[in-house]
């Protein structure tokens, strides 16, 4: 060990990552990411397809090496120093892990086995809804229940710090909520929890700290509220759909965007002031439409996300 890999204090975040840089060939996956994570406590890490998200988690869980840069889980190296980080960290991958002719108790029994302290793994079936699945062989199970399963697998060992790679795709509303419920429990008892996800709601929900990657960088890093708080507030009202918006264009000052966000529904962006609103609805009436469900307020964290990172779709 040296002075470098000296255990982490109780008061040191769980997870650091300091300038992370990992390519593969000619693609540069992650570009100098820095980041930490203390104890009891989400950081969500967001980004389009290909953004680096997993590939971040690979080199925090010892799976990737980093080409340049330091990452310390509760000070340890978990590239170099595997073994000992290995037993101390739960991992919900996205492409699974259960073993497809194992049963579904019998994979979570083997793994808690494996585990010097486990929770009992009859205990989390019953909480992940899979008690009547338990004798059913993984290759049997549905994928909602596979992801259940995993999350299950990444907490019987009961860790001090949980990466879940978009630990709720595909998953019902339900189960979503429940898993949300689970994530703020290992929270509370000081799990460092780090969560890549699609799904801004998820992030708005769970999230201490949300950290915005594109092509391998950081563009954003806040709490939800630093993110969304800014000079730039929205109004949103619905009205016909499909109305051509030039007049209403010509009719703001520079600095505004005006958009048809969904069918009838409409969002101005900029530094919305009493005479924005008026103009709106001078807009309304002189095209002869009822505007309903005007609102002004922050920009959500979905609104910031497309800002950032594009509204175009990614290869
Ligand atoms: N094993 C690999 N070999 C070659 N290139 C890879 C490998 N893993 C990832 N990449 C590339 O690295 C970049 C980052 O991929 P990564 O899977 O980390 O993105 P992501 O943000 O997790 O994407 P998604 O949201 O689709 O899961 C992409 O360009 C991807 O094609």
């Amino acid at each position: 060990m040296t002075l470098d890999d000296a255990p982490a204090g109780p008061g040191e975040p769980a997870l650091v990552v300091d300038h992370l840089v990992r390519r593969y060939g000619s693609v540069t996956a992650v570009d100098d990411l820095s980041f930490s994570v203390p104890r009891g406590s989400v950081l969500a890490l967001l980004g389009p397809n290909g953004a680096g998200k997993s590939t971040t988690i690979d080199a925090c869980v010892g799976f990737a090496r980093p080409d340049s840069g330091t990452i310390r889980v509760l000070g340890a190296d978990p590239w170099r120093d595997g073994a000992r980080v290995r037993p101390r960290i739960g991992v919900m991958p996205q492409s699974g892990g259960a073993q497809a002719s194992a049963r579904t108790r019998e994979m979570l029994r083997l793994l808690a086995q494996c585990s010097a302290d486990p929770i009992d793994p009859d205990w989390l079936l019953d909480v992940l809804g899979l008690t009547a699945a338990a004798r059913t062989p993984v290759r049997r199970l549905s994928g909602g229940q596979v992801q259940r399963l995993t999350l299950a697998m990444a907490l019987v060992g009961r860790p001090e710090v949980l990466f879940l790679d978009e630990p709720t795709a595909g998953m019902d509303p339900q189960v979503r909520r429940l898993v949300w419920n689970l994530v703020r429990a290992v929270r509370a008892d000081g799990v460092a929890v780090v969560l890549t996800t699609h799904l801004m709601d998820e992030a708005e929900q769970l999230a201490d700290r949300v950290l915005i990657i594109d092509h391998g960088r950081a563009v954003a890093d806040g709490t939800p509220h630093e993110l969304t708080t800014s000079e730039q507030t929205t109004l949103r009202f619905t009205a016909r759909p499909g109305m051509d918006l030039t007049m209403l264009r010509t009719a703001l000052p520079d600095g505004f965007a005006i958009s048809e966000t969904s069918g009838g529904r409409y969002l101005v962006e900029g530094d919305i002031a009493p005479a924005t609103i008026a103009t709106v609805t001078s807009f309304c009436a002189q095209v002869g439409v009822l505007p309903s469900d005007l609102s002004v307020g922050r920009r959500t964290l979905d609104e910031v996300y497309l800002e950032l990172t594009g509204r175009e779709v990614r290869g």
